[in-house]
């Protein structure tokens, strides 16, 4: 049996799956690979497990519908078309719940950069001009107290909240699909309706999942509803936001700030706008990236796809309409 791996993960997963004897051959080159590219190498494989982003599209699907499983060495799915993948009767496998905490630390990192202009500040001594300290200028805002928005109270959303809580006392609202009864027991969370979340948070941190209904939602006409003193957080996907409407709502004071993990497109240019701007901290999607997350992460794609080869249910799967 024989895997693809379309990035060097960590040990732990090649380990795993060495030691169930199947043969890994793993894309080393620093370019994703195109979709003929893929569909090339996974012709002679069994499984394919992907790390990145490369695009599951319909094509490849098609092309390589005798995989017995795709496993993703992400939690989110949003580059894989899993309708085609449950109509061909490929398990989808992901990782799910251990990165929840790094992801949340990534976000409130953010938060508490943004609010205190920490990147900023640090820019602004590598310039050499850290000079004369004015009592009144560059100054950020304090959290304690404040009004945590959050969108999408999942797994990584009440680990943020939770840390927020914690930390700064701030008083949690949500808005999610369904109820999260633990926030509401534990952290006295309370869930709103969009535009309450919109016009009550201090701070709004996004943490649903990229599906064509949340695509966009973050845009000019979603921004004037915000409070002017509002700082922006995503840490979930950049096809979330509008990027245009959010640089243009930053330097028209429309919101205070923002702090992004996720940016649209991925890798972000280095001429971006957000990227001088003093309420702004931005990262390149290092949401998951600890030593401890992403050995997790491995050890749970390397699991899916052991479990996929042999036949069974994967430990973690996102279409499990292919098992009915
Ligand atoms: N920056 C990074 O490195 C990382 C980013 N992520 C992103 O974070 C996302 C969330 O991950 P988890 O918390 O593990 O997922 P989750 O499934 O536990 O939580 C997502 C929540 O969003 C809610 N939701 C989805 N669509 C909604 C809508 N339209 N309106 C209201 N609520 C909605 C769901 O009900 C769910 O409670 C992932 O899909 C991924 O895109 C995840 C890990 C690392
Ligand atoms: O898991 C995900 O969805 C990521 O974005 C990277 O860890």
């Amino acid at each position: 049996m024989k895997v693809f791996i379309t990035r060097r993960i960590p040990e732990a997963g090649l380990q795993l799956l060495r030691e169930a004897s199947i043969e890994i051959t793993e894309w080393t080159e620093k370019r994703d690979l195109t979709t003929a590219e893929l569909i090339g190498y996974c012709k002679s494989h069994q499984a394919l497990l992907s790390a990145g982003h490369n695009r599951i599209g319909v094509e490849f699907l098609e092309a390589c519908a005798h995989l017995r499983v795709v496993s993703l060495h992400s939690v989110g799915y949003d580059n894989v078309d899993v309708p085609a993948a449950t109509r061909l009767r490929i398990p989808i496998g992901n990782t799910p719940g251990v990165l929840s905490g790094a992801t949340a630390d990534t976000a409130f990192l953010l938060m508490a950069a943004v609010a205190r202009k920490a990147i900023y500040m640090h820019k602004k001594i590598l310039q050499g001009a850290w000079g004369f300290s004015d009592p009144t200028a560059d100054l950020g805002i304090d959290l304690n107290g404040k009004t945590l928005g959050i969108w999408g109270l999942g797994k990584i959303g009440y680990e943020m909240a939770r840390r927020c809580r914690a930390v700064y006392g701030m008083r949690i609202l949500y808005h999610n699909r369904g109820h999260n009864e633990e926030a509401e027991r534990a952290l006295g969370a309370v869930r709103v309706s969009f535009d309450e979340l919109l016009a009550g948070s201090d701070v709004l941190s996004v943490h649903t999942s990229l599906t064509p209904e949340t695509a966009g939602t973050f845009n000019a006409g979603v921004f004037r509803r915000m409070k002017p003193t509002a700082i922006f957080i995503n840490t979930a996907r950049g096809g979330i936001h509008h990027e245009p409407d959010l640089i243009a709502a930053l330097q028209q004071g429309v919101i205070w700030g923002a702090g992004l993990d996720v940016t649209n497109p991925e890798p972000m240019a280095a001429d971006n706008p957000l990227l001088s701007m003093e309420n702004v901290a931005v990262l390149p999607h290092i949401g998951s990236a600890t030593q401890e997350t992403r050995s997790a992460m491995a050890t749970l794609a390397a699991r899916n796809v052991i479990a996929g080869l042999r036949g069974e249910r994967l430990p973690n799967v996102v279409n499990p309409e292919v098992y009915m």
